[in-house]
């Protein structure tokens, strides 16, 4: 059975820019796909070659087993796209603008206008069809921008930032839209920079920087691999940090009472560091462990010298958040 979405070697470049530079990538059928990597990673560029809105410089591209140049329309017609930015014909009533991308993908008008209805209730804003793109609200222009995505029924649902820049109540309800649509089967591809979203909603991420796969693996599997914090805290403060002899600690530091260890997954390590202590006739009194974030592995993945940073930072800014944002 063909791959969603399926890439070997891909390569897009803008003049002396290397947008994609050898992306191979297979993200399969009904799976929920995130993508992240930082500004100027190529998430935009790779969305683009999909769609057909870029033309690649080299290497393969498919979609459900469609090369998406040579067979453009039987590949364009499997997927819904929300793009960042708001490329809405802004004067028509938001309906109509469904019914007229509906009939682009060759939809009849009764039928598109069914479409259309069905949209606009699964994003909630049934109640403002008549009204014009323009006159929109902040987010329910995200919220249309979805139900534009979805008007042609597709099977792989492309969300670039569908989430940036909106109140966390919208965020929560756009996620729980679109799990809703991968649980019945839509294959979703969603790049974003909240991590928070990232660790949430996806099976499988993949981490681009500079045009490359950095690393494919599902959010736990990421987090397995940073390094976790486990502190003890010792009824006797000891005179010095006691021996501990386990292959996985990466560092063992005495503040006061309390012996901070850094390893990887700090649950497995714990009872192994307890019955030590326990040995050397130490008692321990608490524990707690601080598990990695994905946003820190996600850090030192893509950790860059200052010198080597790409441009695409002025875009930074819509999608900052002072919480957890990359
Ligand atoms: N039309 C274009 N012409 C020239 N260079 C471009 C064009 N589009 C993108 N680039 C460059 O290609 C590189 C990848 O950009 P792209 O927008 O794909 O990254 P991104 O990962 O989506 O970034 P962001 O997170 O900021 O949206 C950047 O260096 C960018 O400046």
């Amino acid at each position: 059975m063909s791959l969603a979405i399926s890439t070997t070697d891909l390569e897009k470049s803008y003049g002396d820019v290397q947008a994609l530079d050898g992306l191979s990538l297979s993200v399969e059928r009904g799976e929920f796909f995130g993508l992240l990597g930082p500004n100027g990673a190529g998430k935009t560029t790779f969305i683009n070659v999909l769609v057909g809105l870029v033309r690649k410089s080299g290497g393969e591209a498919s979609v459900f087993g469609h090369d998406v140049k040579d067979e453009y329309r039987e590949a364009r017609d499997r997927i819904g796209l929300a793009p960042q930015e708001f490329n809405v014909d802004r004067f028509f009533p938001i309906r109509e603008v469904l019914i007229h991308k509906a009939g682009y993908h060759g939809i009849s008008t009764e039928e598109a206008g069914r479409r259309a209805d069905e949209a606009l209730r699964t994003v909630g804003i049934y109640d403002k069809r008549e009204t014009r793109f323009d006159w929109l609200s902040g987010g329910m222009k995200r919220r249309f921008m979805l139900a534009r995505a979805l008007v042609s029924d597709p099977d792989l649902l492309i969300l670039d930032e569908p989430t940036a820049g909106v109140d966390v109540e919208l965020r929560r309800d756009l996620w729980e839209i679109i799990t809703d649509l991968n649980d019945d089967g839509t294959t979703i591809l969603l790049t974003t920079h909240y991590i928070e979203e990232a660790e949430r909603l996806c099976d499988e991420v993949a981490i681009m920087d500079s045009g490359q796969k950095v690393t494919v693996a599902s959010p736990d599997e990421l987090m397995a691999r940073g390094n976790d914090t486990i502190r003890l805290q010792l009824r006797e403060p000891p005179a010095k940090a006691p021996n501990i002899d386990n292959e996985r600690v990466v560092n063992v530091d005495l503040d006061g009472d309390t012996l901070v260890i850094t390893a990887p997954q700090g649950g497995e390590v714990a009872p192994d560091l307890i019955r030590q202590l326990d040995r050397q006739g130490h008692t321990v009194v608490d524990i707690d462990i601080s598990r990695t974030s994905l946003e820190e592995v996600f850090v030192e993945l893509t950790r860059r010298d200052e010198a080597d940073e790409t441009d695409g930072t002025d875009r930074a800014d819509e999608t900052e958040s002072p919480e957890a944002s990359i």
